[in-house]
This record gives C-alpha cells, sequence and structure tokens, in this order.
C-alpha cells in the first residue's frame, strides 16, 4: 500500500522542486563536468515547527537521499515569546530525528522597521540568507502554501498598487533562486494533514491567530467570508490570479526596459512626447525606475506617487516640480522630464 495521498502529494511537490535544483545546478555547471562529477548539492529547508514547515521537513528527508541530495534545516528564533528559544530547540530536535544534517536554530533581533510582521520577515530572510551562505547550501524550501498565496494576493489587491502586487510570491526568488517554495500549489489542509497521519507533532504560532496582524484577520475572518459569499473555489482562483498576474507583470517590466532605450535623447533625458505615446502602464514602469535609479527607496514609492509625475507627461499645465521619497524631484523642462535627488 502506497503513503497516504496528503503523503504522496507533499513528497511529490518536493520532489519536482528537487528535480528543478538539480537541472540547474547541472545547467550552471562548467562545460564538461557532468552531474555525476557535481557535487551533492545541500538543501535546507527553513522550518518553524508549524504544520506547513513541518509536513516539507518530512518529505525533503524522504525524498532527498533517493536524488543524492543533501538535506539539512534552519529554524529561526525571532525572540517575540517568552520561552521562543526553547521551541526552537523542541524544533532542532524534530528536525534532526527526521535525519536532518545539519540542522542548526538561529536567533535574532527583530527591529520595528515597517510593522511587527515586516520586521520579523526582514530579520528571518537575513538569518536565513546567512544559513544558507554559512553551509554553503543550493537552495532553502519555504513552506507557504496556495492558501498564503491567496492571502497575499488579497493583500495587494488592498494595497491598489497593480498586478505585480498580485503576483503573490514566486514560486523560486532569492539570490541565484536561492528560496523555493514547493507548497504553493498545495493546500494548507493536506499539509496539516500530512503531519497528522505521520505523527509529526506541530506548533501553532499564536501569531497566527491573534487578530492584532492583519494577516491573521484575513486567514481567520477575510478568506473565510469570502468563501461564504463566493462559494469554496475562491483561493484556488487567487492563487491562478497570482501566477496570471505575475506572467503578465514580467512581460510589461520587459516591455518597459526595451522602451525606455527610445525614450531617451542623446544625453539620456527622458523625452515627454515620447513618453506620452505609451500605452501608461509601460510609461508608469518607466517612472518608477527612473525615480528608483535617483535614488527613491522602492518601498516608499507609491502609485500614488507615480501617478502624480505621470501628470507631468499626460496632463501638463506647467505645475511644479514634484517632491518623491528620499529627496528625488521630478520635473518638466523644456520637452523633457528630469527626475533627480535634490
Ligand atoms: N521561525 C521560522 N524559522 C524558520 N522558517 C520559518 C519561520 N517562520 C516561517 N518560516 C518559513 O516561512 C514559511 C512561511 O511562514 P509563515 O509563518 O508565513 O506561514 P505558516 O503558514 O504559518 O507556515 P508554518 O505552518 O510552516 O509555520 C514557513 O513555512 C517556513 O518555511
Amino acid at each position: 500500500m502506497g503513503p497516504h495521498p496528503a503523503v504522496a502529494a507533499i513528497r511529490l511537490a518536493v520532489r519536482r522542486v528537487l528535480h528543478d535544483i538539480l537541472n540547474d545546478q547541472t545547467s550552471r555547471a562548467p562545460a564538461g563536468r557532468t552531474a555525476e562529477r557535481l557535487p551533492s548539492p545541500l538543501v535546507l529547508v527553513a522550518c518553524s515547527g508549524g504544520a506547513d514547515s513541518m509536513a516539507l521537513a518530512s518529505a525533503l528527508a524522504f525524498e532527498a537521499p533517493k536524488l543524492g541530495v543533501r538535506a539539512g534545516g534552519v529554524t529561526v528564533d525571532h525572540g517575540l515569546q517568552p520561552g521562543s528559544d526553547l521551541r526552537a530547540e523542541e524544533v532542532v530536535v524534530r528536525l534532526r530525528e527526521l535525519r536532518l544534517d545539519p540542522v542548526e536554530s538561529v536567533a535574532v533581533t527583530v527591529g520595528r522597521e515597517g510593522g511587527p510582521e515586516a520586521a520579523a520577515r526582514d530579520a528571518r530572510y537575513a538569518a536565513l540568507d546567512a544559513a544558507a551562505e554559512r553551509h554553503g547550501a543550493t537552495a532553502i524550501l519555504l513552506g507557504h502554501t496556495r492558501d498564503d498565496q491567496a492571502e497575499t494576493v488579497l493583500l495587494g489587491l488592498a494595497r491598489g498598487s497593480g498586478i505585480r502586487s498580485l503576483s503573490g510570491m514566486a514560486a523560486v526568488s532569492g539570490a541565484g533562486g536561492r528560496y523555493r517554495r514547493p507548497f504553493l500549489h498545495l493546500d494548507r489542509q493536506t499539509a496539516r494533514k500530512a503531519c497528522m497521519v505521520q505523527s509529526l507533532p506541530v506548533w501553532d504560532d499564536p501569531h497566527n491567530a491573534d487578530p492584532a496582524y492583519t494577516r491573521s484577520r484575513l486567514r481567520h475572518e477575510g478568506l473565510p467570508a469570502l468563501e461564504k459569499a463566493l462559494g469554496k473555489g475562491v483561493v484556488e482562483a487567487l492563487a491562478r490570479t497570482a501566477q496570471l498576474s505575475r506572467d503578465d507583470a514580467d512581460a510589461l517590466d520587459t516591455w518597459a526596459r526595451q522602451a525606455e532605450t527610445s525614450v531617451r535623447d542623446a544625453a539620456g533625458l527622458l523625452e515627454c512626447a515620447k513618453l506620452y505615446a505609451l500605452p501608461p502602464a509601460v510609461r508608469r514602469r518607466i517612472l518608477r525606475r527612473a525615480a528608483i535609479e535617483a535614488g527613491a527607496p522602492a518601498g516608499a514609492l507609491f502609485a500614488r506617487h507615480i501617478e502624480e509625475v505621470d501628470r507631468l507627461i499626460t496632463g501638463w499645465r506647467g505645475q511644479g516640480a514634484i517632491n518623491l521619497p528620499g529627496r528625488v524631484v521630478a520635473q518638466r523642462q523644456g520637452g523633457r522630464l528630469v527626475i533627480r535627488q535634490g
């Protein structure tokens, strides 16, 4: 008898990603080095001890040896709750029980910038990056599920900042494609079930149920209300929206990069008449890139800033300079758009 369907599903998802990692390694290898002669790659699982990442750890532990991949694990102690260090040690024990090696717990200090969720995320990714460097890991697996993806799309929708923010999380991201999300097409229930049938103890993060956090409210109130109103398929539809939006956003980014050279004059200044002729989605991307290049921090540059700069092109009536974050100033001068740090 084969494994339980939930266990089969998590293993298949991880197997596919391990194959991708091995293929990438082969295609990047110097000419003449065959797969047999390449060092066995190390893949780490980022594990909070929650159901999603415990399921991921168990599937990695099962699949990696069969493919000649070394498998390890990292848990990050955010230090946000009393006893979080003990819990991290427990996660370490559970990962070792799965025969992952190396396994480590990393303590981080969470700052305040961008709010509690963003600050914890920044600290976590910095620690995971450092762990990957320290151990020479080829990839780090994250346990984000289809449900997490649906939540991310809704958060992007509420921000109202275009299809890039609707495109959610990428299956592959980070420096050199370091981060992989094998469960992005799998629902949270499957991961939880896989832990249950394998008798894997899981830890439920109290933050996940804390209504003080936006994502938690969305998970426990927003999405259930949407499912009630629109039907059960809404999570899947939102995740599909993410994929379609990502493809569209990538295409528009490419278009904007190509168009950018043709709207600059010999001195490299942006020509307003040529910008005017472009579709708004392409033009706004060029304006955003120009503002970031001039020194505006990407995270502080909102759609309303770009819309204002855009009006210098499409709604010109002699208005003055526009102030952007990072002391960047955009102004129209003799048919040219000048964006620079003031
Ligand atoms: N403290 C942590 N240490 C290591 N990795 C983490 C930690 N917290 C989150 N991660 C990684 O990020 C992924 C997403 O975490 P997040 O807390 O957003 O989602 P989740 O649905 O609660 O996941 P999980 O059930 O695995 O805790 C996790 O699956 C895990 O891979």
